[in-house]
């Protein structure tokens, strides 16, 4: 199981491979983690939002779960699993993270409850209900997808819970990291691709980013130099992985992402499920120049 000390580095949300008629893609699958493992990354996250957890089965999940475990053995490497558990139902999030810690993943990432708009309270309080279930948390604040901001005392309160062993901080800014400096020992993980070295500067301990599945050295590189106090290193080597970056965020992710893994052979369709369409034309025709 990941403790606080292991959330640094970096980690990679995988996508959801499905068949043209949408249904879950597992070769596909297994073909791509085979790929992506063969880099040292600290650990993979399966049913992030990159992973389209709205819009997939529970079931799927822990088939998903079962696949990569398989890869990790065979490969004879030691990456940890993160499972996405986070609902905007405590029983749920509670259900499917002790479901999680039964099949041993090594933590779960619980997004912020979206959607029903909780009070502070309300929102301390579940993620109080989910940590009781023994399997270490990674909270995670999304506000730009959940449309909850919550304000930086009520995640010192999260934060401070036996069982949360770090944050996901998708805010897109700098703001959460400055205030909660000094009043958490808890780590922070970068979770906004394009301000991954502002917030390495800033303390991050490393990233949870969907685009690092792409030019992964480079990212671990970016990691090492700013590990090693050597942040402006770290900024001119991530300004070459910017450009990419951005357009893999031009339109909703994970639907570039797919559509790249897709042209180069590792899924069998850049398929995803609705209400997500697949990208556009003049979007392919602006990634096909990192093919
Ligand atoms: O799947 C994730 O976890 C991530 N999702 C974020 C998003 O799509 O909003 C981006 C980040 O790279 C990781």
């Amino acid at each position: 199981m990941l403790q606080s000390n292991d959330l640094k580095g970096i980690f990679v949300p995988v996508v959801t491979p499905f068949t043209q008629d949408g249904e879950l893609d597992l070769p596909s699958f297994e073909r791509y983690l085979g790929q992506l493992l063969r880099h040292p990354i600290q650990g993979i996250v399966i049913n992030g939002t990159t992973g389209e957890a709205p819009t997939v089965e529970w079931a799927e999940v822990e088939a998903l779960f079962e696949v990569a475990r398989t890869v990790i053995r065979r490969l004879g490497v030691r990456t940890p699993i993160i499972v996405g558990t986070g609902t905007n139902d405590t029983r749920t999030t509670v259900r499917r993270t002790a479901a999680a810690g039964e099949w041993g993943a090594d933590a779960v990432l619980v997004v912020t409850p979206y959607y029903s708009r909780p009070s502070e309270e309300g929102t301390f309080r579940h993620f109080q209900a989910v940590v009781e279930t023994g399997t270490p948390l990674v909270a995670y604040e999304v506000p730009e997808r959940t449309g909850i901001r919550l304000s930086a005392e009520t995640m010192e309160r999260i934060l401070t819970l036996d069982g949360v062993i770090g944050l996901k901080d998708a805010t897109g800014g700098i703001d959460l990291l400055h205030a909660l400096a000094g009043r958490t020992e808890k780590p922070m993980m970068a979770g906004s691709d394009d301000t991954f070295a502002r917030m390495l500067r800033r303390g991050a301990s490393g990233g949870i980013l969907a685009s690092a599945q792409f030019r992964t050295e480079a990212f671990l590189e970016v990691n090492r130099l700013a590990a090693n106090g050597l942040f402006d290193e770290a900024e001119a080597a991530f300004s070459k992985l910017l450009p990419l970056t951005r357009l893999l965020f031009r339109e909703t992710n994970p639907s570039p992402i797919k559509w790249m893994l897709a042209q180069s052979g590792i899924l069998a369709s850049d398929e995803v499920r609705l209400p997500l369409t697949p990208i556009t034309r003049s979007l392919q025709e602006e990634l096909s120049a990192f093919l």
